[in-house]
């Protein structure tokens, strides 16, 4: 906690000092944070006295902790990954007799049917920005047996995997069961008879109490009407015969989409003409899926650490990105939106004079004005909505904040190059610079060269240099890094020179954006028009392609 809890009820100067940290003097309330209660006194001006106390220890262990973190996950931001799922299996049904009185002759069948499998659904979150979350195994919930008494077997519960907007799955393998044993029958050699007794004993459950062997006879007439129910053939439908799920999700789903059905649950004995006889769920197949990110952002902030993208991100889209003064404070792109209004401003924008705060301060700072009842307006973004005090949406578009690039990223230094492979999709690149360090067109060297060894031309695509941190800088050496990155980016950028967290100059950098991204928008138009000429084009003279029996639903 920053400011001792118990001092404002006792002390008019310590409140009076809570206050000014609430407008954003927040000097001293470090300065004063390291005061003790027992040290207090009422008549010291703590804003004079030179300790950070709390708020440095704090400081230093969070970056302690973003290193470790970068250790650890560092070169593991996840963008591919391969996943098996499966439905759930059904419950078996039961083969129970009712408890009848001696010599009031035969019991009658009362087992249940099993439940049904969970099934497996996949949906979006707008949270996340990875497919780290994701497992590599996805299992529905398994259906409950049923039981005596008629009582039918509980469902399964459903399963749900949530994947970032932008991903796209493609089932590349599908097999169940039935398939497995035919392979090895076929290993094994076994004649038919043998093969048939052995799918009897899979799919058809005895009465334990029931004594004595099920007869063939019984087998049989059980087959014929799993047969007619369409609960006998099990095998599992190959991609010619259902298509491969194929997703392109690049919207936020408004409903989960189905990925793997659950499997039916057994039917009870009182289905079958004989009651020691119920049958087993059944078990789906194993679907193996392809998951893979393509963020898509319209534009993308590329930047040595440290430089202010995240705080970039926060003025122009309002989104709580973590801002720290160390770095690799952000581990995983993250994305936001912009919303653009008719009369300029948009959706991050901050009230007049407010600063954005590093996150940890303004934690603090939120806590201290929880406890004093008052609202701090440094936080107050405004929010996104199409429609703003009466002033309509003129174009939104996305923003992804990236991790820091380091040089010799695309040889595995910092956090890799591994989130190169989301802005590569950006149409629009922003390299973002530190206009307070010594040589900020060194910098624009360095990220140059970083990008084009990932990707030849990738460099050229960002055409907008931000210049941050300018309110650090004195207006004559600003003026000489200026000119100094001029000479490097000639006439191929538009430079902007701006203060991400004093909410300076970003006005200019939201009019910029909005035209390099209608111009993409307008490119990427013409380009698919083209290429649905050309489609038209090969199906109209007979070529329809070569299809591997996939099916591409455009979500
Ligand atoms: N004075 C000043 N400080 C800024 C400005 N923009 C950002 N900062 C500070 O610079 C530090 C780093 O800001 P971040 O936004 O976390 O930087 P980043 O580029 O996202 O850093 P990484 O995620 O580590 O790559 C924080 O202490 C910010 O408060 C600015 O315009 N002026
Ligand atoms: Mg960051």
């Amino acid at each position: 906690m920053l400011i001792l809890p118990p001092l404002w009820d006792a002390c008019p100067r310590c409140q009076n000092v809570a206050r000014q940290v609430i407008r954003g003097n927040l000097s001293i309330a470090r300065l004063y944070s390291a005061k003790t209660v027992d040290e207090h006194d009422p008549d010291t001006d703590y804003s004079s006295v030179e300790s950070f106390g709390d708020m440095a220890g704090e400081l230093k262990r969070r970056k302690r902790k973003a290193d470790s973190k970068r250790r650890q996950y560092g070169n593991t931001f996840v963008d591919h990954i391969l996943v098996t799922v499966r439905g759930g299996k059904g419950g078996s049904g039961a083969a129970a007799l009712q408890a009848t009185l001696k010599g009031s002759g035969p019991s009658a069948p009362c087992g249940g049917n099993g439940g049904s499998g969970g099934s497996v659904y996949l949906t979006t979150s707008p949270s996340l920005s990875s497919l780290t979350t994701l497992k590599k195994r996805v299992v529905g919930g398994q259906g409950s047996s049923g039981s005596g008494a008629h009582k039918h077997g509980k469902r399964g519960d459903d399963v749900l995997i949530t994947v970032p907007v932008g991903t796209i799955v493609r089932e590349i393998r599908r097999e169940g069961e039935e398939e497995r044993t035919i392979r090895e029958e076929i290993d094994l050699g076994l004649d038919e008879d043998e093969k048939r007794m052995r799918k009897w004993k899979r799919w058809i459950i005895s009465h334990p109490s029931a004594g004595g062997e099920v007869s063939l006879e019984e087998y049989q007439g059980a087959e014929t009407l799993l047969k007619k129910e369409g609960r006998w053939k099990i095998q599992t439908p190959s991609f010619e015969q259902q298509p491969a799920i194929e997703l392109d999700i690049s919207e936020a789903l408004r409903e989960p989409i189905l990925l793997a059905k659950g499997g039916l649950g057994g039917l009870g004995n009182p289905f079958f003409d004989s009651p020691r006889i119920a049958s087993r769920g059944f078990m789906p197949p194993i679907q193996t899926f392809e998951f893979e990110l393509k963020l898509l952002a319209d534009v993308g902030l590329v930047g040595l650490p440290n430089v202010g993208k995240s705080t970039l991100l926060r003025g122009l889209t309002g989104k709580k990105a973590e801002i720290a003064n160390y770095q690799f404070t952000t581990l995983n792109p993250q994305i936001g939106v912009v919303r653009v209004y008719e009369d300029g401003r948009w959706s991050g924008e901050l009230e007049g004079g407010s600063e954005i705060q590093e996150s940890l301060v303004e934690r603090e700072i939120e806590d201290l004005s929880r406890t004093l009842g008052e609202e701090f307006p440094n936080t107050k973004i405004q929010k996104g909505t199409s429609v703003r005090n009466g002033n309509v949406e003129r174009i939104r578009f996305t923003l992804s904040d990236n991790p820091g690039l380091l040089p010799q990223a695309s040889e595995n230094v910092g956090l890799g190059h591994s989130f190169l492979r989301s802005i590569e999709r950006s149409p629009v690149l922003v390299y973002v610079l530190d206009l307070s360090k010594p040589s900020p067109a060194e910098d624009l060297l360095v990220l140059k060269n970083e990008l084009e060894s990932y990707q030849e031309g990738l460099s050229d695509r960002a055409n907008i240099v931000v210049l941050n941190k300018a309110d650090q800088v004195e207006e004559r050496v600003g003026k000489e890094r200026i000119k100094e990155i001029e000479d490097v980016v000639g006439e191929t950028s538009d430079i902007i020179t701006l203060s991400g967290k004093y909410n300076l100059g970003i006005r200019r950098l939201v009019d910029l954006l909005v035209e390099k991204v209608e111009m993409a928008r307008e490119v990427a138009k013409r380009e698919k028009e083209e290429k649905e000429r050309e489609e038209l084009m090969k199906s109209q003279s007979g070529n329809k392609g070569y299809s591997f029996g996939m099916r591409r639903l455009e979500v």
